[in-house]
């Protein structure tokens, strides 16, 4: 009894060291750290564009049926109404003598601006005018009526956020450039794929085989969508979090099927296919992939620590000692999708009428690969989770690893320094971190054109109220942030110019 109570005080002994030793780090670094960020001054002498006359223009944008609904399957007519209001809608941009464009393979656009300096390597803005569908008895709103709020500061329509508003606000940002009589010094390409959605072989894919017959094999950097500013990401963190993507996860689709005798219901097996399928399918959900707390995520973490408040501001900067639970917590909500290959079933389909017992029964499973694994490896551990061999799993065509992760040093990788000072600009209070985007992109289509290939979309969205509008529904955008989207991109086509970027205040950001 002595030695475990004895045991017992030791440890709470240590318990107390440790924590003392966790608070005292925590307050070392708190006051080292350099002083409050001097915000990056929004720098008026390049000026500064209002969305006024963009909104009509967007909320055109907005109306056209562009949908995608698999590989090939797109709605044409609204496509190529698309493109012509497109290029009806900015004269002087497609009248200027610097700037060439092109359709590619009838329904994308690629715009090439030429810069005065031929010496320096052009990059590319990307974008995509197609669309998901609309399931329009969830919808508040007509999903491609661009209604708007009461004081018309907000617009809703499929597209607000993904993508449409990339597309106008680079246009926006381009013509006005063209209006101040600019000339970049370093040339660029929009390109705007028209089946983003669908994997982009017929959009982005045929633009980079365009750009590559032309003798562009190299791009200074690519700028695609991806991560927002996100607004209330954790709970008590004064900052709103810019995430910048660097890589993005892969994706997997897995067809689980089971095929069984059918028969009358009325004399039925111990389980039918759809039953069969039903039990793997809760297994998987149930048998989550592994959490991986890699280096990005620790630096991440690291990065926000001292903004959180008391007691989360000792625990997240002392992972030596807390890891493992922040790890737990990260796994929670949204950020889950950061640190673990996400699991969703979803499609299923079995049965054909109610009084016959279903011969098969499938199921479609999309996995987002986290980038410390591969294909084989979650297919590998579905299977050993499953464990039925009546069901049979297998990879759709169309899977993917993860892309490789662009340099990210602040100081050394200049593409990326120029997109956080330029999202510094806009956003002057935002913690930016370099981080996995969860989905995909058409940047799988330019991996071969530069290492610098970032996924960023310059809004705003609270993490609690707007996230899951994108693909979801009453997609929406505020005013607000078309202004800040096409000033964005107004900002960064300049910023592109130079090898130093307007301010060089230290940024507060999770990088290195
Ligand atoms: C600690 C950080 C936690 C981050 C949490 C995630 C925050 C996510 C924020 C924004 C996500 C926006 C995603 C916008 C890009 C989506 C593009 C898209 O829909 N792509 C499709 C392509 C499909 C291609 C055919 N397979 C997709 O990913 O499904
Ligand atoms: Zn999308
Ligand atoms: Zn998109």
């Amino acid at each position: 009894m002595r030695k475990a109570l004895k045991f017992v005080c030791a440890l709470l002994s240590l318990l107390i060291a440790l924590l003392v030793v966790s608070c005292i780090r925590t307050f070392l670094l708190t006051v080292s750290r350099s002083a409050a960020p001097t915000p990056c001054h929004r720098n008026e002498s390049q000026g500064y564009i209002t969305s006024e006359d963009a909104w009509p223009r967007f909320k055109k944008a907005l109306q056209f049926r562009t949908v995608s609904n698999a590989p090939h399957v797109y709605n044409r007519k609204d496509l190529q109404e698309f493109v012509t209001f497109l290029l009806q809608s900015y004269p002087q941009v497609f009248q200027s003598p610097h700037v060439r464009r092109d359709i590619i393979n009838e329904y994308s656009l690629l715009i090439s601006v030429s810069g005065k300096n031929r010496s320096l390597t052009p990059y590319l803005l990307a974008a995509h005018l197609d669309v998901v569908p609309v399931v329009q008895e969830e919808w508040t709103h007509d999903g491609f009526g661009a209604e708007e709020e009461d004081d018309g500061s907000m617009v809703y329509a499929r597209g607000a956020i993904d993508d449409k508003s990339n597309v106008i606000a680079q246009l926006e940002a381009l013509s006005f450039l063209i209006s101040k009589g600019i000339q970049p010094q370093r040339g660029f390409f929009l390109a705007f794929g028209h089946d983003e959605e669908v994997g982009g072989h017929d959009g982005a894919a045929r633009i980079a085989e365009e750009l590559w017959k032309r003798g562009i094999h190299d791009l200074d950097f690519v700028l695609d969508e991806g991560l927002t500013v996100l607004k209330d990401l954790f709970q008590g963190l004064p900052n709103n979090i810019a995430g910048i993507g660097v890589t993005e996860k892969g994706s997997l689709h897995l067809n689980l099927s089971v095929h069984s005798e059918g028969g009358h219901s009325s004399m039925p097996p111990k389980q039918t296919s759809i039953g069969i399928l039903s039990a793997a399918l809760a297994k998987l959900e149930a048998n989550q992939h592994d959490i991986i707390f890699d280096e990005m995520t620790h630096n991440f973490v690291e990065s926000i620590s001292l903004d959180m408040p008391f007691p989360l501001n000792v625990v997240t900067s002392n992972l030596w000692l807390f890891k493992p639970l922040v790890a737990r917590a990260l796994a929670k909500g949204v950020s889950e999708s950061m640190v673990r290959t996400t699991t969703a079933v979803t499609m299923f389909q079995g049965g054909l009428k109610p009084n016959v017992i279903p011969p098969t029964a499938w199921a479609v499973i999309n996995h987002r690969i986290h980038p410390k694994q591969t294909i084989a490896e979650i297919i590998d551990r579905n299977r050993a989770v499953v464990n039925d061999k009546r069901v049979t799993i297998t990879p759709l065509p169309g899977s993917y690893n993860a892309h490789p992760v662009s340099p990210h040093h602040p100081k050394k990788d200049r593409p990326y320094r120029l997109i956080r000072d330029t999202l510094l600009q806009i956003y002057p209070n935002v913690v930016t971190a370099p981080l996995p985007l969860v989905a995909n992109t058409d940047t799988k289509h330019y991996l071969s054109f530069s290492k610098h290939v970032f996924r960023h979309n310059p809004i705003v969205l609270d993490v609690k109220t707007e996230l899951h509008r994108i693909h979801g529904r009453d997609e929406r955008l505020s005013k607000a942030n078309l202004e800040s989207a096409i000033n964005f991109y107004y900002h960064l086509m300049m910023n592109a110019d130079s090898d130093e970027h307007p301010d060089k205040s230290h940024s507060h950001s999770s990088e290195l």
